[in-house]
């Protein structure tokens, strides 16, 4: 396993980008909705460094079998707050073939946001023909290893790691 992203280096980014966040919402009222499993250490290191009131809400999803994508969407919890009229900001660890995040902001399009965006820790350099190209708001861009730690799993595995390695 190699360290790409150290938890210092991790912590830098999320304080940029909480105050990118910060500036783009202001005055406006923002929902976080986090993606689980594998959102859930980005999302509490996000959530804190952005200087607003926030609505903050979930959705767990799963597209992976093991390290390699089913390609297919798979809802396992509902929402708690109604999406009609707000400014959504999703929030995943990784952006990859995009399947995830194409298809989260297909549904809350569908189900009458006011505006959708993202935000992810980590971008692979890929093309994505069938997923999201990009995220509005990224930590890193990487490339295209698998990878394990800060929410990032390999079969449910590594998710504490408190940076982000390589696993092979
Ligand atoms: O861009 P994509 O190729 O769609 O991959 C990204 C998604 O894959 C992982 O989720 P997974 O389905 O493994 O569920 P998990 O969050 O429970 O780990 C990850 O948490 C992202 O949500
Ligand atoms: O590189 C990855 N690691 C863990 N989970 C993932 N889901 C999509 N890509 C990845």
């Amino acid at each position: 396993m190699e360290i790409l992203y150290r938890s210092d280096e991790i912590a830098g980014r999320i304080a940029a980008m909480g105050a990118e966040i910060t500036e783009y919402y202001r005055g406006k009222e923002l929902t976080l909705v986090t993606l689980m499993t594998g959102g859930l250490c980005f999302a509490a290191d996000l959530a804190r460094a952005i200087d607003l009131p926030l609505w903050i809400d979930s959705l767990a999803v799963a597209s992976y079998r093991g390290c390699r994508s089913t390609g297919e969407l798979e809802f396992r919890s509902m929402l708690k707050l109604d999406p009609a009229g707000r400014e959504i900001l999703i929030l995943d660890e990784v952006l990859d073939s995009g399947t995830t995040l194409k298809c989260v902001c297909d549904y809350f399009g569908k189900r009458g946001a006011a505006g959708v965006r993202t935000a992810v820790m980590v971008e692979k350099r890929l093309p994505r023909p069938n997923g999201l190209a990009h995220a509005d708001w990224t930590g890193f861009v990487t490339g295209t290893r698998y990878l394990v730690g800060y929410g990032l799993d390999a079969d449910e595995l590594y998710r504490n790691l408190p940076h982000i390695a390589a696993l092979d």
